[in-house]
């Protein structure tokens, strides 16, 4: 896997008046290069020396941490010319430890054989250490010429810089066999020459250490915020690629008292009914079997049906025969009056009825349930992608179904992050916080039907990050963390997931709270949240994002439960669309108090998220009355 960082840099696009074209272009042309090879992350910064350095050492410095062997590459567009503002290349230059200048000559002269202006685009190729750096101009179209000759050796420049010498070795066999050269984007007309050492790059210079360390973070996120609905679709579509699994499980506890296995899994096809209920003639009522025909008189009793047992008997006209609630009802008979509707009338010395009187007339059918009216043979009993619990395993057991084919359920992984925690038992001293993410989150999934089959501590540090995601990753399918995605100096978890393989889809969302919410997928199909740190957000994004996943991945509907429910208090709107909780009772809504992100208090007995929509110029506030919508998170 090869940990792609790409940077934009563009005073226009870092301050959102024009939109990066050439960036996503990087991203999709790398991805078609190589595959699911690439875990790219992208970046934007404006034209400024400090935060186009503080890029690079970012990247550099994970470069340096990682210890897998995995090749890293930066590759920025933009500010590579010749107008005042265009700084790349002197920002970037005097952190190389080494250049490539036959690989910028190759590139710039190639270039101009299709336009003279490339030789105005002075593109810089270089290494850190393990990292190659590579700085293209800013045009979608110069990038794409410049990539389509860098693709051809940039698989063995990395090879080289991570010395892999089998590959090396291949790549020159393959030159030699094929007799290939490198080529031109297009071929057009031969254009004057150019030198090399006209193409701009500086000589090469030391690396200045100082330049790395927390002064030169990024001042602002370079993540966009996405709307909820587009971060949901891209969790959505990385859920739904994860191949359903099955496995039979027993629908009999082990022991009585104890659940079933099967119970809160989801059923992975259609069970079918095998069997006919009742499977006999039944009767509704505690009453008569009698002849409908016959009307009411006086009528020997001839038989009693006890549960549990088939008289055999052939009720004949004239007589009727005793039956209890769900009794089978003798052959015969076509209707059963109820107990209430009769008189006794006479009875033996030892006090069973000899004849009775039926006071009222019922027409044929009455009372009696006929055979596979509750549920028929080949009857639906459960369609696929239901989750089975206390109705479901009442049904299967109705049919003597004591296996059943679900879905396997993910391994979960809950972690917190964080220097300050302690755990919520232990002696805590000053500055430190009680981790009440961890039993907040494992305690969320239980209710939702998932297990916790991991759960860690993250210190922050770099290194600790990224080993505990790696040993993590061997655990879990899906992986959530709290903490550690925003913007300070020990929020280490966004620059640390790919340089354990994984591709970030997000890393921030429009909405309040979770604003740093960050999303991504690995290789082998994991997933990976990483949720805000404040207690609030954490779970508000767990059921926002996490709990639809989780269903996805099981192969439920994922569609959050929705009402409208009247605002109870006028509310004056935040720049981000915002959640706020509620508790619904007896038709009454009531807002949970002060709605900080920290304040875990405003989650109390909350069952509902009343969406607010964001400001705007039009509109600052949502008066008392007005219908908005909430989502369902808790028992109503
Ligand atoms: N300069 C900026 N600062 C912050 C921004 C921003 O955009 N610019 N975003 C804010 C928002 S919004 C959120 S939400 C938080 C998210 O912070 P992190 O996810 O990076 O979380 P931490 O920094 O690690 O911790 C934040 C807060 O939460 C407490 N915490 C963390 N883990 C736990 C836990 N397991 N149990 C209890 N409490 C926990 C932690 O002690 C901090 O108080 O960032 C804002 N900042
Ligand atoms: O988005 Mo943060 O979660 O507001 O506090
Ligand atoms: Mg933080």
């Amino acid at each position: 896997m090869i940990q792609v960082r790409i940077l934009t840099v563009s005073d226009r696009c870092a301050a959102g008046t024009s939109t990066d074209t050439s960036g996503p272009y990087i991203a999709e042309r790398l991805e078609e290069w190589r595959p699911g090879g690439v875990a790219l992350t992208r970046e934007c910064v404006s034209d400024d020396v400090i935060k186009i350095q503080g890029a690079l050492n970012r990247v550099v410095e994970l470069a340096n941490a990682d210890k897998s062997g995995q090749e890293h590459l930066f590759i920025s567009s933009g500010g590579t010319g010749l107008s005042p503002r265009d700084v790349t290349v002197q920002a970037i230059s005097p952190l190389l430890e080494k250049q490539a200048t036959g690989i910028m000559s190759a590139l710039v002269s190639l270039c101009v054989q299709k336009t003279p202006f490339a030789m105005l685009s002075n593109p810089l190729v270089g290494s850190i250490g393990r990292c190659l750096v590579v700085c293209l101009p800013g045009s979608k179209k110069a990038v794409a010429e410049n990539l389509d000759i860098l693709f051809q050796v940039l698989g063995h420049i990395l090879d080289l810089i991570s010395d892999s010498k089998s590959s090396i070795s291949s790549f020159h066999a393959s030159m030699q066999q094929s007799g290939h050269s490198i080529t031109a984007p297009v071929k057009k007309q031969q254009t004057e020459h150019v030198c090399p050492h006209k193409t701009g790059a500086p000589a090469q210079k030391k690396v200045d250490t100082s330049r790395r360390g927390v002064a030169f973070r990024a001042r602002h996120s370079t993540w966009p915020m996405l709307p909820v609905d587009e971060a949901m679709r891209l969790i959505t579509r990385a859920a739904t690629s994860h191949p359903l699994q099955t496995l039979t499980l027993s629908t009999v506890p082990p022991r009585p008292g104890e659940p079933a296995p099967a119970h809160g899994h989801v059923t992975s096809s259609v069970v079918l009914a095998r069997e006919d209920l009742p499977n006999y003639r039944a009767s509704i009522k505690d009453g008569y079997a009698v002849l409908a025909g016959d009307g009411p008189g006086v009528y020997k009793v001839v038989a009693v049906s006890k549960m549990g047992h088939s008289s055999g008997l052939v009720l004949e006209s004239g007589t009727v025969s005793r039956v209890t609630t769900g009794g089978m009802v003798p052959l015969g008979a076509d209707a059963v009056v109820q107990v209430e509707d009769t008189e006794l009338v006479s009875s033996t010395p030892d006090g069973e009825e000899d004849t009775i009187k039926i006071l009222s007339s019922v027409s044929p059918g009455t009372d009696i349930r006929p055979v596979g009216s509750d549920i028929a043979r080949g009857d639906i009993l459960l369609p696929g992608g239901c989750r089975i619990l206390a109705a479901e395993l009442g049904l299967l057991a109705s049919q003597g179904i004591t296996n059943v084919d679900v879905r396997s359920k993910p391994r979960i992984a809950v972690i917190s992050t964080g220097n300050e925690l302690v755990a919520s038992g232990s002696e805590m001293s000053s500055g430190q916080v009680r981790d009440s993410n961890t039993p907040a989150l494992l305690h969320l999934l239980r209710e939702d039907g998932y297990n916790v089959t991991l759960s860690a501590h993250f210190p922050d540090s770099l290194h600790d990050v990224t080993e505990g995601l790696r040993s993590a990753l061997k655990n879990a399918d899906i992986i959530l963390t709290t903490g550690g995605v925003s913007m300070g100096e020990c929020d280490y978890i966004k620059e640390a997931l790919p340089a354990v393989g994984g591709t970030v889809h997000f890393g921030r969302v429009h909405m309040k709270p979770g604003k740093p919410t960050t999303f991504a997928t690995f290789p082998s199909g994991q997933l990976y949240f990483g949720l805000p740190g404040n207690p609030v957000s954490a779970m508000v994004t767990y059921k926002l994002f996490v709990l639809p996943a989780l269903k996805v991945w099981e192969g439920r509907d994922s569609a959050p439960s929705v009402m409208k429910v009247e605002l109870p208090e006028t509310r004056n709107l935040d720049p981000r669309p915002e959640y706020i909780r509620a508790v619904y009772n007896n038709g009454e809504v009531r807002l949970t108090g002060g709605q900080c992100s920290s304040r875990l208090l405003s989650m109390r007995s909350a069952n509902l998220l009343l969406k607010l929509p964001p400001r705007s110029d039009t509109c600052t506030s949502v008066q008392q009355g007005t219908l908005v919508d909430a989502m369902i998170i808790g028992p109503l």
